[in-house]
């Protein structure tokens, strides 16, 4: 069997895309997707969607992780199937989709590479020593630092992600310094990728948002925050008791797409 897949990337986060609205891949396979995900024995990816049918919505984002497991939300990777709806000609230039954290609604700019997603709201933010810790559909750990650009983020990133409070199910480590332009520089050890990513936007938004709250930031605020793979911008609201209106918004890029024979 050949299976047709797509390659996209946002901000350097990469990802493998396939039109499953026909139902013809059983993606309920780890060893299989995980295989998809391999830098050497596959295509390569963080992680690989399956774009599917939903009865009321635009489509269903079916995620994986690059380690072949289905994760929760993947903020980059909302943004790049986004996009991937929009080549295929199932949406224009908005969206009402379902992803694993419940309905999303997206924008893609005139530019059509420029695609703004609209995130869960998020109420708690809890603290674990100087860090903070929260879901934005996935579940984030915050810590500040200072000399990010020299700092070992796998080894630094593993231990925390394997520590005693986080091993059974995995957190994602952001590590962020405080950048010129007002905004952050953010590198982010990812679970299910065991390693550090170029991107992560569950974890750009959960930095905005622990700094809005270390800063007492409240009322409409927009937070641009570097990556590794380019820059990110997250707009949202804080009543001081609620963040809202959170849009993730960055670059989504079609990269190259292919066919695999399966055996
Ligand atoms: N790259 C992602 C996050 C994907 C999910 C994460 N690895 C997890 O399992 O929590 C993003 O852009 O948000």
């Amino acid at each position: 069997m050949k299976l047709q897949f797509y390659k996209y990337q946002g901000a350097g986060n990469d990802f493998i895309l396939v039109d499953n609205r026909e139902n013809t891949v059983n993606h309920h396979n780890p060893a299989f997707v995980a295989r998809l995900c391999d830098r050497r024995f596959g295509v390569g990816g963080d992680g690989a969607m399956f774009l599917e049918n939903e009865p009321g919505y635009d489509f269903k984002m079916v995620y994986y992780n690059a380690d072949g497991q289905p994760s929760s939300m993947c903020g980059n990777g909302g943004r790049c199937i986004v996009a991937f709806a929009q080549y295929l000609n199932v949406i224009d230039t908005e969206t009402n989709f379902l992803a694993v954290d419940g309905p999303h609604y997206a924008k893609i700019a005139a530019s059509g590479d420029w695609v703004s997603l609209q995130m869960i709201d998020v109420e708690d933010i809890n603290r674990d020593a100087e860090a903070y810790v929260l879901d934005t559909g996935s579940p984030h750990y915050v810590q500040l630092t200072t000399g990010l650009k020299e700092k070992d983020v796998y080894h630094e990133g593993y231990a925390i992600r394997n520590n005693a409070t986080y091993a059974e199910k995995g957190i994602n480590v952001n590590f962020v310094e405080a950048a010129d332009n007002g905004g952050y520089f953010v590198r982010t050890f990812e679970r299910g990728v065991e390693d550090e990513t170029y991107a992560c936007g569950t974890g750009v938004t959960a930095v905005a948002l622990a700094m809005a709250k270390h800063n007492g930031q409240t009322g409409t605020i927009s937070t641009p925050i570097k990556v590794l793979g380019g820059d990110l911008n997250i707009r949202f609201n804080n009543d001081g008791r609620h963040f809202t209106n959170i849009f993730l918004e960055g670059p989504a890029v079609k990269v190259f797409e292919g066919e695999i024979t399966l055996d």
